[in-house]
């Protein structure tokens, strides 16, 4: 299980793509031993935020730090922090074994990682299996396995429940918990809010670039519950919620 978890944490982070100002002063932290869920309407800027943290955006100013280092400073980034953004390529002619083995060399993780990491999350009776021929769940899973390959300390992931049918969102709700009760950060982004009030302990919720609200889950849900709160704080309409 994870080894020694860091705390992520953003500080007044600002990035913008021509007149768009995706991130506008945006700070938060994700905690280990918890699961920490990045919330906020399409075009808020989860994913520009997350990949500032992973060292693929640069941002104009401010600081997006895994225990106190940025990305690029870290000195074994794959034992670190494993990540999963929507990008991950898969070539499709390849086994998922196949991937594993590439993604693994590259990380310089020891050769039992691949089993290691196909087991942990279901995939081993698949691996020999071509990913062109994977289910959405199935790749899904062969994301998460690529991420964890480096046994990371803090999990990055973005929208990782889009695409699963409610058992590969049950597997991984359970997954999610099972890292941060053994001490790992896991911080995932999302727009599924009835999904991520049952898999989270603290919310950030985000709204045109900044975080509106951040806490315990139960604390910025309050009374009214997740999606009432999420509603007030982003002015979002619930056409957007559901979409
Ligand atoms: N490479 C880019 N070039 C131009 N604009 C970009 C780029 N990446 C993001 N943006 C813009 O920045 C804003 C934030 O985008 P981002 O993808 O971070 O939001 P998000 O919260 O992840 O959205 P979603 O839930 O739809 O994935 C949006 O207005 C988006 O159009």
């Amino acid at each position: 299980m994870p080894r020694t978890a860091h705390t992520v944490t953003v500080r007044s982070l600002t990035k913008s793509f021509g007149d768009v100002q995706a991130l506008r002063g945006l700070s938060f932290s994700a905690p280990p031993g918890a699961v920490t869920g990045l919330l906020g309407p399409n075009g808020s800027g989860k994913t520009t935020a997350l990949r500032c943290l992973l060292g693929l955006a640069r941002p104009a100013s401010g600081r997006a730090e895994i225990g106190g280092r940025r990305y690029a400073a870290l000195p074994d980034p794959s034992t670190a922090v494993g990540a999963s953004l929507d990008a991950t390529a898969a070539h499709p002619a390849w086994t998922g074994r196949r991937h594993l083995e590439i993604y693994r060399r590259a990380a310089g993780a020891p050769r039992r990682r691949t089993s290691e990491v196909l087991e942990e999350v279901g995939l081993t009776a698949a691996a020999d299996r071509r990913i062109g021929g994977y289910s959405t769940g199935m790749r899904r899973r062969l994301d998460l396995a690529t991420a964890l390959l480096g046994d990371p300390g803090v999990l990055v992931l973005d929208e990782p429940g889009n695409g699963l049918d409610p058992a590969g969102t049950a597997w991984l709700r359970g997954f999610l918990r099972a890292r941060a009760d053994a001490g790992g950060t896991v911080l995932v982004s999302s727009h599924l809010l009835a999904e991520i009030g049952q898999t989270v302990d603290r919310v950030v919720v985000m709204d045109r670039g900044r975080a509106c609200a951040e806490g315990p889950l139960a604390e910025v849900a309050g009374d009214r519950g997740l999606e009432a709160a999420f509603l007030d704080l982003t002015g979002a309409t619930g056409a957007e919620v559901l979409r």
